[in-house]
């Protein structure tokens, strides 16, 4: 069984253009998958179609084999959620916030309370405990969002940009999470977002979502080979030193596309044979942003 399935899932809030439009998805359970988008590519509709917080205009999703429309109780257990727009009650704290949500959904009181000083202390956000989530800066309340939507061990989690507002610090403690609940408890992540490199660290799998299409999927190898972006060969010369056929980047590196590191030591011989002085040699593999730009650029969607 899939952890996630959506058939020809499609949303209108308009009944002209689609917000999301005939998404299809399979994705296996313990699998990362990140949904890249821009801004108003649909990333929040499919979150709140998975959540049973909105309805399909057509088409139809499952997680763990249950409609959200249908199973909401049952699927509350076993999935957490985590939007934007998700509120805390601002004059209770966030200890208190998190140990209400967690009965809410079943806990006994003691584990709510257990649960709750264990995730508040992995987002580093235990020492704001006592203060009222009225005061919580933006970070923090991300921080304790993704406390609540983990409150009751979910197999499956739907977050949406989960590290926006984050701190360098805070997003990795956020990312260093994740990849330990997906690497030591199995569980799937379904993760909505636009900052790539993050997208990049956590998970294994892509979808780029554009005006409510999915325009490419498949792993960071696949994106980057049907993006046509290739590994690149660097080198560092003196200032007025030029190498044929490479090209200079802001930091200075001349580089050049090639098929494998393995042309890397024949390319760098070269260079010096040629009289060059090397100061320094790197192997740039493209990235996830690189894909992204490539692939929407190509379509003429950006
Ligand atoms: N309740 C609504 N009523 C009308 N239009 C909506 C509603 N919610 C979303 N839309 C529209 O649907 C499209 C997709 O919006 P959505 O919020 O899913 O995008 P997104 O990728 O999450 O963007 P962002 O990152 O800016 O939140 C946008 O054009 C948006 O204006």
């Amino acid at each position: 069984m899939d952890a996630i399935f959506t058939e020809r899932l499609t949303k209108s809030f308009n009944n002209t253009t689609n917000a999301l439009d005939t998404l299809d998805l399979n994705i296996a359970e313990g699998t990362a998958y990140g949904l890249l988008g821009g801004s108003g590519s649909g990333k929040t509709t499919v979150v709140k179609l998975m959540a049973g917080l909105i309805t399909p205009t057509s088409g139809h999703c499952e997680i763990l084999g249950m409609d959200p429309l249908k199973k909401s109780a049952r699927l509350h257990k076993v999935c957490g959620v985590m939007t934007p727009s998700a509120k805390m009650y601002a004059c209770m704290t966030g200890q208190e916030n998190l140990v209400f949500f967690g009965e809410a959904s079943g806990m006994k009181a003691a584990d709510a309370q257990t649960r709750t000083a264990e995730l508040m202390k992995d987002l580093g956000i235990w020492q704001a405990r006592d203060l009222p989530v009225s005061q919580f800066p933006t970070g923090m309340l991300q921080r304790l969002s993704l406390a609540r939507a983990l409150m009751t061990h979910p197999q499956v989690l739907l977050l949406d940009e989960p590290t926006v507002g984050l701190d360098t610090e805070g997003a990795e403690a956020v990312l260093g999470l994740l990849s330990g609940l997906v690497k030591n408890e199995g569980i799937t992540i379904f993760l909505c977002t636009h900052q790539f490199p993050y997208a990049q660290q956590l998970c294994t799998k892509f979808g780029i979502l554009s005006e409510g299409s999915v325009v490419a999927d498949g792993s960071l190898e696949v994106l980057c080979r049907k993006a046509g972006c290739r590994v690149r060969a660097g080198f560092r010369l003196p200032e007025k030193d030029s190498l044929k056929g490479f090209q200079q980047r802001a930091d200075g590196f001349w580089e050049h596309e090639i098929d494998s590191a393995d042309e890397m030591p024949e390319l760098l011989r070269k260079a010096v044979a040629a009289g060059h002085d090397i100061y320094e040699a790197r192997l740039c593999s493209p990235t996830l942003t690189d894909a992204y730009m490539a692939l929407l650029g190509k379509e003429g969607l950006l």
